[in-house]
């Protein structure tokens, strides 16, 4: 009973005393509630030898989770994950690689140079009206660091720039590479929206790839030295890019090295395609968009629009022409029909090496082209494509290269026929591949038949071209007899009238 009693004394006791604080807070100037606030603090961190820090999600750029959380979150779920018992598993971005992350207000300890450190992962409710029970799936988060003050210097100095470097390494590791295309103008509903992209998963490498040893070594080598040089880049006062410019006949390996310069470098591909772009800004935001790491392609730059402006105006001339004589009232709800892309050379070059070039670094440009003449010089001078790569048809070196490719065959007694038929005839790589795999699917591939194979083909391409030959010559005998003829005649007119 008296200790129900003494009990009872406590609470109303308790109750004045809190009554007695706010009245007093209430009364007493914030500066002199501040300062007794103050002194709280320091009386427990003098008993509590930890120290917090935190780690936001968004930081000072409110838009952009912070690089350090994502880093710290990266971090986390490579090195801790093990140690963690709440954990979330999601699809990554590309939902083709889980990935594993600390769940929600659980603890991850860390062990760091003899230091502990905890980790919690805490969620941010924001105050509003509405109560909820549970935090919602967008609700920013914040990580804590804990851990004891005798190991500040070496968690400030040390461990955090670990975390930092660590994550980062992660994130590129778990990186799925993607590959881009960009919409169609005009047809992106906001910021982000101009390029959509799939999983690159193109399987193409340089070992794979055929072409003369030498050039692709060549090729390999400036592309390692790129990736290396971004202080020399900064010394020398350029942008941190590279173009290339990838020429020769169909089927000659263009696309296939984009793909295997992708897999060597780990960068991502932006597809662009030209007709889809309806004029110069559409152009630059596409640009603007790209993230460094990655390679912007244009493939089949001479066909994809008119850069030259001197047969852009004939054109339009012609147009015009065609509309004045065409004399049918237009519907006026008929739209004027599209003029095809308004991309202009001058903004392909801004595309290029302009200023906004400059933002990202690290972008390599490739176009393609199976006529490298037919292209605008200003367009791929030195500087813009810095190098050109020509592919061309496929010879012997290639052609072993093929061979152990497809039929693991690296020494043959047709090989030498071989040699001496690739250096008689063009043949391109892709054909020579599709001999070396016509075999049906239920026949084991036999290396015999594959090589006999090419061998009927070559000599077949060889005969052909020589009949071409000896057509084309024909053919330019008679045009040259008949026009030796007209000029005669011709000459003979004038005698006469004269
Ligand atoms: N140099 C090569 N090494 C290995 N495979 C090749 C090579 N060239 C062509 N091939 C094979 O031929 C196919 C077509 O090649 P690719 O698409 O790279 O040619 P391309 O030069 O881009 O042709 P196009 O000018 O028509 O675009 C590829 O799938 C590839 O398997
Ligand atoms: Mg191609």
């Amino acid at each position: 009973m008296a200790v129900v009693d003494r009990w009872a004394g406590l609470g109303s006791a308790l109750a004045s005393f809190l009554f007695l604080w706010s009245m007093v807070q209430r009364h007493v100037p914030v500066t002199i509630s501040h300062r007794v606030a103050t002194w709280a603090n320091k009386l427990v961190s003098y008993f509590n030898p930890y120290v917090e820090i935190t780690i936001s999600e968004y930081g000072a750029e409110r838009f952009r989770r912070s690089d350090f959380f994502l880093a710290a979150e990266a971090y986390l779920s490579d090195a801790c994950a093990p140690r963690a018992r709440k954990l979330k598993a999601e699809l990554g971005r590309d939902s083709s690689n889980l990935q594993v992350s600390v769940g929600d207000n659980d603890e991850v300890t860390d062990a760091f140079q003899g230091a502990t450190v905890w980790w919690y992962v805490v969620k941010k409710v924001p105050r509003s009206n509405v109560i909820s029970l549970y935090a919602n799936q967008d609700d920013p988060r914040t990580y804590r660091v804990v851990f004891h003050r005798r190991h500040r210097d070496l968690v400030v100095g040390k461990y955090l720039p670990h975390v930092l470097k660590e994550g980062r390494a992660v994130t590129v590791r778990n990186r799925q590479r993607r590959l881009f295309t960009n919409n169609p103008s005009g047809g992106g509903r906001g910021r982000g929206d101009v390029w959509s992209h799939v999983p690159f998963e193109h399987p193409s490498t340089f070992d794979t790839l055929a072409m003369d040893p030498d050039d692709k070594e060549a090729v390999v080598d400036d592309l390692e030295a790129f990736r290396e040089a971004k202080d020399y880049y900064t010394k020398v006062g350029k942008a941190w890019k590279r173009g290339y410019l990838l020429y020769g006949p169909p089927g000659t390996g263009k696309s296939t090295m984009i793909a295997a310069m992708a897999n060597l470098l780990d960068y991502d591909v932006y597809d662009l395609e030209l007709t889809a772009v309806n004029n110069n800004t559409d152009l630059r935001k596409l640009f603007i968009e790209t993230t460094g790491k990655s390679i912007i392609v244009v493939e089949d730059i001479d066909c994809s629009v008119d850069l030259t402006g001197k047969r852009k105006d004939k054109k339009q001339a012609d147009k015009k022409s065609e509309r004045e004589a065409d004399d049918k009232p237009k519907l006026p709800m008929e739209p004027e029909k599209d003029e095809g892309s308004k991309i202009t050379l001058s903004g392909m070059l801004n595309f290029i090496d302009g200023l906004w070039s400059a933002c990202g670094g690290e972008r390599i440009i490739i176009f393609t082209t199976n006529h490298k003449d037919k292209l605008e010089p200003a367009l791929i001078r030195r500087g813009r494509m810095d190098r050109h790569i020509e592919m061309s048809y496929c010879r012997f070196p290639a052609f072993k290269v093929l061979a152990k490719n497809y039929l693991d065959v690296e020494e043959h007694e047709l090989f030498d026929q071989i040699g001496q038929l690739l250096e008689e005839t063009d043949m391109s790589p892709a054909d020579v591949a599709e001999n070396l795999m016509s075999m049906s699917k239920k026949k084991k591939r036999d290396a015999n038949a594959c090589l006999e194979s090419l061998v009927k083909a070559l000599k077949q391409a060889k005969e052909e071209a020589a009949k071409a030959k000896v057509e084309a010559e024909a053919k330019k005998k008679v045009e040259a007899a008949a026009e030796a003829a007209k000029s005669k005649e011709e000459d003979e007119a004038k005698e006469g009238s004269g």
